[in-house]
C-alpha cells in the first residue's frame, strides 16, 4: 500500500523548503501552491473566475495574474478571502485529488514491475511507497485521505520575522497573513509528526529523516 502523508502549517513555517528536501531525497511531492499557481495561469481552470470577478486591475500587462497584488487585497480584506474561496477551492480540490490519483496510479504501476523483476526492496521502491501533498490550508479546508499529517512548526517570532524577510511585508501585513490561518496550537492537535523548522536548516533536516525513518 502507498501511504499517502500530508504535510502542513503556518504561512512560512518551512513546508517548501522540507519539500524540496522530500525531493532531493527521490521523493514525489504535490505542491498545493505550486498547482493553484498553475491553475491561475493563462488557460488554467481559476484564471477566467478571477478575471470575471475581481476585474483586470489584477492582471498585468501580459495578461498574467498579479498574485501579490490579489494578495494585498483578500489578507487584508475577508470578505474578499471568502469570495476568492468560493471560487477557487472546490476546483483546487478536485485538481489536487485527481493528481493524487494519477500519482498513485503511476507508482503502483513501477511497484508492480519491480515485483514482477522480484527485485529486492531497493531504495526506490521505498521512496515509491509514500507521496507528500503540501497543503497549507489542509486542516483549515478539512482534506482528507492521509495515513499521517506531518506539521512543520515554527515559533510565532520566527514566522513573522520570516514573512516579513521573505515577502518583503510590513509586520502588521505580516500579523494579517498569519492570522488568515489556523494557529499553531490548534494545529497541533491534528499532527502525527512535528517538525519544528526554528532551527538551521540541518536541524530541520535531521528531523525529516527521523521521519522518514519510521516509514520504513
Ligand atoms: C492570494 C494568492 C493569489 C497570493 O499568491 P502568492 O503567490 O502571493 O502567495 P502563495 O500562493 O505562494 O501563498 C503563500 C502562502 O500564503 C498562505 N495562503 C495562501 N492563500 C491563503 C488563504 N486563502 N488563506 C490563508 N492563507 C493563505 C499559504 O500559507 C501559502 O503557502 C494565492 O495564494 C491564492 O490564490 N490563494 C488562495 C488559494 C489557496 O487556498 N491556496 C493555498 C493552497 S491550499
Ligand atoms: N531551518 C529552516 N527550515 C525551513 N525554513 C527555513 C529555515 N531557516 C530559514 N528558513 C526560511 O524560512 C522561509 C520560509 O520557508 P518556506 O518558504 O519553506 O515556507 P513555507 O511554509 O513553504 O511558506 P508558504 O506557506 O508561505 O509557502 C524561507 O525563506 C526559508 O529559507
Amino acid at each position: 500500500m502507498i501511504k499517502v502523508i500530508g504535510l502542513t502549517g503556518g504561512i512560512a513555517s518551512g513546508k517548501s523548503t522540507v519539500v524540496d528536501f522530500l525531493i532531493s531525497q527521490g521523493f514525489r511531492v504535490i505542491d498545493a501552491d505550486k498547482v493553484v499557481h498553475e491553475l491561475q495561469l493563462p488557460g488554467g481552470k481559476l484564471y477566467q473566475e478571477i478575471l470575471i470577478n475581481f476585474g483586470t486591475e489584477f492582471f498585468d500587462e501580459n495578461k498574467q495574474l498579479n498574485r501579490a497584488k490579489l494578495g494585498e487585497l483578500v489578507f487584508s480584506d475577508d470578505k474578499a478571502r471568502e469570495k476568492l474561496a468560493k471560487l477557487q477551492n472546490k476546483i483546487i480540490r478536485e485538481e489536487l485529488y485527481t493528481r493524487r490519483d494519477n500519482l498513485l496510479t503511476e507508482l503502483s504501476k513501477m511497484l508492480q514491475t519491480e515485483n514482477n523483476n522480484l527485485t529486492e526492496l531497493s531504495k526506490k521502491t521505498v521512496q515509491n511507497t509514500v507521496i507528500f501533498m503540501d497543503i497549507p490550508l489542509l486542516l483549515e479546508q478539512h482534506y482528507d485521505g492521509f495515513d499521517e499529517i506531518w506539521l512543520i512548526a515554527v515559533s510565532e517570532n520566527i514566522q513573522l520575522e520570516r514573512v516579513m524577510l521573505r515577502d518583503n511585508l510590513s509586520e502588521k501585513a505580516a500579523e494579517a497573513r498569519i492570522a488568515a490561518q489556523m494557529s499553531l496550537t490548534e494545529k497541533m492537535k491534528y499532527a502525527d509528526k512535528v517538525i519544528d523548522s526554528s532551527g538551521t536548516f540541518e536541524e530541520t533536516q535531521a528531523q525529516v529523516l527521523q521521519a522518514l525513518d519510521t516509514l520504513k
